[in-house]
């Protein structure tokens, strides 16, 4: 093949997905440069997209102003959050460390056009939740990007869509999928922050794969 990876290449990709973190904490002061934000999101722009519909629309928030406010709308979920839970976990929850919305210097809220005509809705006809995944991919993609950069990225899903969707004007009918936070860290965790707090455990590929037949045998929990 000619245009075939070679393996220090190949070892480059799998070690971008073997070490990319969700990063809540530890991101420095230093902004990112114009152009490394450039190559992040034309890294997403570039991803696989139902009907080559490329619905995903990105909202740089740089502002500390308006991300001062985005903590507050996270605060206040976070707060109903840990009330779903009681005793013990409670306050493990409670504990944990879910964000870096303040301290990381930029923030990105990407938002899906779901109802673009674009692609004229080949792929969307029986899947119309298609559009969203897409967006989704936009995500990795620009996930897997960072970690090569040297580069963190958390996503903040506490948060009340509708609060976000008034404060970064976002037009009704574009739904918010992800809220990022982005920034420069001086160290990648080596296992994910809920593993290594006990929230929970990482389950083993062989106890979710299963062969010409869905099994549930031991899916999604530790067989061993
Ligand atoms: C859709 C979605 C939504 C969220 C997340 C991820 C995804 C995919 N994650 C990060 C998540 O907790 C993390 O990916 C896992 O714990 C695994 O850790 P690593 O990503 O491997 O470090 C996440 N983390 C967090 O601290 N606050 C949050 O609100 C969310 N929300």
């Amino acid at each position: 093949m000619s245009n075939a990876f070679s393996e220090s290449e190949r070892n480059a990709v799998y070690r971008a997905i073997a070490t990319r973190r969700d990063v809540r904490r530890g991101y420095t002061a230093q902004p990112l440069p114009d152009e490394l934000l450039e190559r992040l999101l034309s890294a997403a722009h570039s991803a696989p997209s139902v009907g080559l519909m490329q619905p995903s629309r990105f909202i740089v928030v740089r502002d500390p102003a308006v991300r001062e406010v985005v903590h507050g709308i996270f605060s206040k979920a976070n707060t109903a959050a840990a009330a779903t839970y009681s005793g013990e976990q409670r306050q493990h929850y409670s504990d944990l460390k879910l964000e870096g919305i303040r301290e990381a210097p930029q923030n990105l809220c990407v938002v899906c056009d779901a109802n673009s005509e674009r692609g004229h809705k080949l792929g969307r006809q029986t899947m119309p939740e298609t559009s969203l995944y897409s967006t989704v991919c936009a995500i990795q993609n620009l996930w897997l990007a960072a970690r090569a950069e040297g580069v963190g990225v958390g996503w903040v899903s506490i948060i009340d869509p509708e609060r976000l969707q008034e404060l970064l004007g976002i037009p009704q009918h574009l739904v918010i999928v992800a809220y990022l936070c982005i920034g420069y860290v001086d160290h990648f965790a080596a296992e994910p922050d809920l593993e290594r707090h006990g929230w929970e455990t990482r389950t083993q590929l062989r106890s979710v794969i299963s062969y010409d037949r869905y099994s549930d045998a031991c899916s999604g929990a530790d067989c061993s």
